[in-house]
């Protein structure tokens, strides 16, 4: 979750640092405690913690939970709370604007990493990672960075996935590649033509 508002009360959930789910519980609480003790991870999650921290901190005072494991159904990512009360009163559009994009889908420093991402690319990232929610008359709303999505051609017979993931000092390049084919498998699932009770 990018960032809620709630009258002054401002949130958000950084997400970074990731190991596969199997579905099997006793594997699966293994992964967790490794992944939740893994150093490249813990690095990798510090990174996007303190980019959404410092961006809020613009806007809030904000405190931060440590780092915690959540699991999805495909994939558990360790996951910081924030959390703060704003100085002056801010949309949650406002507040989106400032903390998108964070160091979890743009690298950091912000201005340098996506200049450094839009030269070696090679690629345009369309609709990539962009924030999506609600918005009420208050300015009382909820972004999400609407991630592993989809962009279907104008044509309507292809679609284009998009996924990614955090690269830092003792990444391994091909356990990030399973990583990112990891985070398709919903979009897969869902796109297969295979009928699911
Ligand atoms: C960059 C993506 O995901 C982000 C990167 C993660 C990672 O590298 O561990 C985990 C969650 C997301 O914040 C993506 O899905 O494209």
């Amino acid at each position: 979750m990018l960032v809620a508002v709630e009258g002054s009360h401002v949130r958000s959930q950084a997400l970074a640092g990731s190991a596969p789910v199997t579905g099997n519980v006793a594997e699966d609480d293994v992964t967790a405690t490794r992944l939740a003790a893994s150093g490249k991870n813990h690095a990798e999650h510090v990174y996007a913690a303190t980019s959404v921290a410092e961006k809020l901190g613009t806007l809030a005072s904000v405190q931060h939970s440590d780092p915690h494991v959540i699991r999805l159904p495909r994939i558990m990512h360790l996951a910081t709370d924030i959390s703060g009360d704003l100085h002056a009163p801010a949309t949650a559009l406002a507040v989106a604007g400032v903390v998108h994009p964070s160091a979890a889908v743009c690298g950091t420093p912000t201005e340098l990493a996506a200049r450094v991402l839009a030269e070696l690319e090679g690629f345009d990232r369309g609709r990539y990672a962009g924030p999506v929610g609600w918005l009420d008359a208050d300015g009382d709303g909820e972004f999400a960075i609407a991630l592993r999505c989809g962009q279907v051609s104008d044509d309507g017979r292809s679609i284009r996935l998009f996924a990614g993931g955090g690269i830092v000092a003792g990444s391994d390049p091909s356990e990030e590649l399973a990583e990112t084919a990891r985070k398709f498998l919903p979009m897969y699932e869902a796109l297969s033509p295979v009928d699911r009770p």
